[in-house]
């Protein structure tokens, strides 16, 4: 059997003998070194793709913390039914399957093709005055979310969101499991003008003033959505099934963070997809030592960053399985 080392040896030489200048490849070449490594092989496979949105709502959102009304999750998640979202789009270009999971959107469930049910109830409650679900609620919705990430077959997946309210949960999170603190953490979210962002400022403030600290499990109770939720268990689900996972920004980051911090393991599934154009993401990534692959100034979320890497995997494995080495080529190795 192969040791880890001589694996490790071995992929580095498959790397290094493509026809191309030592390391020239870049961030495509410490990809295909993830994807091989995760996948214990020098022939990974990185075809098909799959984007789940997980969707849920947020009491917080009663407080005035988006520039959007809650309905919006709702009206969004039809949208996404039709086809007409930039995740739906985007999945198109890239070519990877979209699938719609209700966490917990506010109102009457959906009765819709195409939605998955794994509502844990019409959404969480306001994180002011008191934890944003139950112990039981958070449970159920990482246990939920772990048996999507373990099922299917494809060989990476990418998970996103859509909850009006949510950068309040990620900024909360995100304050509560590295210290860094919410003034460094918030933004505009949806597009809050001056008033908005002090009011969300002086609400997070205040919201997270009832706690001390917190286990990540204990922060994702009190701060969390059930969209979060099921995303940090999904991460996770994936990851133990070795499936390359594709983190998309600001919202997504933050379950990333709660996954890895309750199973540090999930990390080397990771991939980071972008950066957010929400300041605070920059903290998520420091925490989790991780530098996305794109710049775009992306705030969006519903996955799109996610989806929008996708092909740059895809590239690594080809680059892997497919390039010529100096010796099938005949091209003559460095003097
Ligand atoms: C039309 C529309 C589509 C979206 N797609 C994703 N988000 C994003 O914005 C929300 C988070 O921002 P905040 O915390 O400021 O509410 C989330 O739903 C996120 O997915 C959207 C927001 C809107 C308005
Ligand atoms: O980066 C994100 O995921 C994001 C940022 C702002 C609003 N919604 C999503």
């Amino acid at each position: 059997m192969r040791t880890e080392t001589t694996f490790a040896t071995d992929l580095q030489r498959k790397i290094d003998m493509k026809t191309k200048p030592l390391g020239s490849l870049g961030r495509i070449e410490e990809l295909a070194t993830q994807i091989a490594s995760l996948q214990a092989t020098l022939t990974p496979r990185m075809e098909t793709c799959q984007l789940t949105i997980f969707a849920a709502d947020h009491g917080i959102a009663d407080e005035g913390v988006s520039a959007f009304p809650k309905e919006v999750t709702r009206q969004m998640v039809l949208n996404f039914l039709q086809g007409g979202a930039a995740a739906n789009v985007f999945a198109k270009t890239v070519g990877a399957e979209l699938r719609v999971v209700d966490a917990g959107i506010a109102g009457q469930p959906f009765d819709m093709e195409g939605l998955l049910d794994r509502r844990i109830a019409p959404g969480t409650q306001s994180f002011l005055s008191g934890p944003a679900m139950t112990q039981v609620q958070c449970e159920a919705a990482l246990e939920a979310g772990r048996d999507l990430g373990v099922g299917g077959d494809w060989d990476a997946v990418a998970y996103g969101e859509m909850g009006i309210a949510n950068t309040s949960s990620a900024t909360v999170l995100t304050h509560k499991l590295t210290g860094a603190p919410i003034d460094a953490i918030i933004g505009r979210g949806t597009g809050l003008d001056d008033a908005g962002l002090a009011r969300k400022r002086d609400i997070l403030t205040r919201a997270s003033a009832r706690t001390g600290e917190l286990t990540a499990i204990g922060a994702l109770c009190e701060y969390g959505g059930f969209e979060i939720a099921m995303m940090a268990g999904a991460m996770q689900g994936a990851a133990q099934a070795g499936r390359i996972v594709i983190v998309d920004g600001f919202i997504a980051s933050s379950a990333a963070l709660v996954a890895v911090r309750m199973a540090p393991e999930a990390r080397k599934a990771m991939v980071f997809a972008h950066g957010s154009a929400e300041t605070g993401h920059r903290k998520m990534m420091a925490a989790m030592d991780a530098q996305p692959l794109l710049q775009l100034g992306l705030r969006l979320g519903e996955g799109t960053g996610a989806l929008l890497a996708w092909p740059l995997l895809r590239a690594a494995a080809d680059m892997l399985n497919e390039m010529a080495s100096f010796d099938d080529a005949g091209v003559s190795e460095p003097a």
